[in-house]
Parts: structure tokens; C-alpha cells; sequence
């Protein structure tokens, strides 16, 4: 089964109400391939959520950033699965780095989100990746394959004591593999410039699938979508896309606010358009 090119904008905590309209407008006039072939998704901040979702054309997908372990209740700042499906929200990004490093959350936690999220209903883009630390020690393979073991097996039940009733009564694998894709985001490259050359991606998502198809599967491995995200921009992105383990991005930089963390240069437009065209270099298009 041939794997939908995924093309993901997470726009991590950045922009006014202003700036997240202008790259809406951007994205609705950007000409793209047809939704057959390529999947688009834009991750604004929470508040920004309800205005991108009803100003983004509709052939674009909206996910949150985050969610809540389990259902709803007294969980100041959270906001739950259940919230994300009321407002049309079809995807959710969990275990980034960022929310690992800096916030603590461990593999368990993530393998927790995914499965309720997958239970509510969304789809999840569940991220995985080494520090620079990690690879230097040559241990990329054992970290992101404990952490999408992880993703895939929750140990909800026994690690935390949250109350979270459907996970204990449920089992304990991701069922439904069509609704997660997985993304590698090597810590190292995330905002830094230093994007993993094309080989070192396509070793890492090689892997990943190698572990799909011992442990999931091969009709799993052969459908699952691992796209790669860490200072991918218009240059680099059709390298990268090439590959044959690469499924698609998950990106900061090129589909910037302005005044963000990119370039900077006010030529956002054309960055968006250059982007999707440099895409369609691969030859699944
Ligand atoms: O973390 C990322 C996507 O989730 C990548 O961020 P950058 O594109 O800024 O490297």
C-alpha cells in the first residue's frame, strides 16, 4: 500500500491572533498536489485552534500540540482528547521533544496520550527522537525504539495513578495503526539548522520500520507513515524526501509566523510555495 506524503506545520508557542491569520491566508492560496497524494496538517497553539479551523480550507487538517492523558476533569491547564474532537480537531501531536525534555513527560506518559487520544478518535503524530548526547553514544536505535515501544504499549495502569478507566479496562496496544503517524525529530536538529543528513534519516526510519514489522507487523510497517522533522526547509526537503523510509515532515521553520524563528525575510509566501514545489520532486507524485 503506497503511503500518503504527510506535510506537517507545527507551529510550536509562536504567534498573535494577527500573524496566525496572515499564514492562513498564505496556506489557502498556496497551490499544493491534490489531498490524494500528499496529507496536509498545521499545528497552531491551543487559543489559536478554533479561528484556524474555521479559516483553513477544508482539504488542510488542523491537530493540537498536546492533550490531556485521559478524560477531563480536575486537571488545571489541561485540555482533554474529548475538547479536541468537540471542536472538529482531527489530529494531535504527543511526545515531542520539547514537552519530554522540558516538561518531563516520559515514554510511558506519551504511550498513555497516544492510546486515549487514538481512543477519542483522534489521530496522533507521535514523535520520537535521540539528544545529540545520545546519538554520540551510539545509542539513536535502543532510545526511539523504547520510545515508540512505548507508543505502542501503555503501561498506564501500573506507572501512573491518574484515573483514567478506559485504559485499564482496554488492554494495552495501539489497535489501529493507520491512525498514528510517526514522526523522527532528532533533538540535535530541532531548531538548531542542523538537519540530519539524508542517509542518517533514512537509517533511523529504516530502523523504525524494521521495528514496525517485527513488532507490529509487516502490514503495519509496510502502511505506517514515519516522516521526519528538524530544520527541514525548501533546500534540504527534497533530499530528504527522497529517501525511501521518509514519509514526510513535520517542520517549524518554512512555514514560519512572521516574526518567528525562520528566516525572517518576508518572503514567506514564496518559501511556503517554493516548499511544496521542491516536494513534488519525489517520485510518488
Ligand atoms: O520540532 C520540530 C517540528 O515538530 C522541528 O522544528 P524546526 O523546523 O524549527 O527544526
Amino acid at each position: 500500500m503506497g503511503r500518503k506524503f504527510f506535510v506537517g506545520g507545527n507551529w510550536k508557542c509562536n504567534g498573535t491572533i494577527e500573524e496566525v491569520k496572515k499564514i492562513v491566508t498564505m496556506l489557502n492560496e498556496a497551490e499544493v498536489p491534490s489531498q490524494d497524494v500528499v496529507e496536509v496538517v498545521v499545528s497552531p497553539p491551543f487559543v489559536f485552534l478554533p479561528v484556524v479551523k474555521s479559516l483553513l480550507r477544508p482539504d488542510f487538517h488542523v491537530a493540537a500540540q498536546n492533550c490531556w492523558v485521559g478524560k477531563g476533569g480536575a486537571f488545571t491547564g489541561e485540555v482533554s482528547a474529548k475538547m479536541l474532537v468537540n471542536l472538529g480537531i482531527t489530529w494531535v501531536i504527543l511526545g515531542h521533544s520539547e514537552r519530554r525534555l522540558v516538561l518531563g513527560e516520559s515514554n510511558e506518559f506519551v504511550g498513555d496520550k497516544v492510546a486515549y487520544a487514538l481512543s477519542q478518535g483522534l489521530k496522533v503524530i507521535a514523535c520520537v527522537g535521540e539528544t545529540l548526547e545520545q546519538r554520540e553514544s551510539g545509542s539513536t536505535t535502543v532510545v526511539v525504539a523504547a520510545q515508540t515501544k512505548a507508543i505502542a504499549v501503555t503501561y498506564f495502569a501500573t506507572v501512573h495513578k491518574v484515573n483514567c478507566a478506559f485504559l485499564k479496562k482496554s488492554g494495552d496496544r495501539v489497535s489501529n495503526w493507520s491512525n498514528v503517524v510517526l514522526a523522527y525529530e532528532p533533538v540535535w536538529a530541532i531548531g538548531t539548522g542542523k538537519v540530519a543528513t539524508p542517509t542518517q534519516a533514512q537509517e533511523v526510519h529504516s530502523e523504525l520500520r524494521k521495528w514496525l514489522q517485527e513488532n507490529a507487523g509487516a502490514e503495519v510497517a509496510a502502511s505506517t507513515r514515519i516522516i521526519y522533522g528538524g530544520s527541514v526547509n525548501g533546500a534540504n526537503c527534497k533530499e530528504l524526501a527522497i529517501q525511501p523510509d521518509v514519509d514526510g515532515f513535520l517542520n517549524c521553520r518554512e512555514l514560519k509566523l512572521a516574526g518567528g524563528n525562520g528566516n525572517g525575510n518576508g518572503s514567506d509566501r514564496a518559501v511556503v510555495r517554493l516548499w511544496f514545489r521542491k516536494l513534488e520532486g519525489r517520485k510518488v507524485w
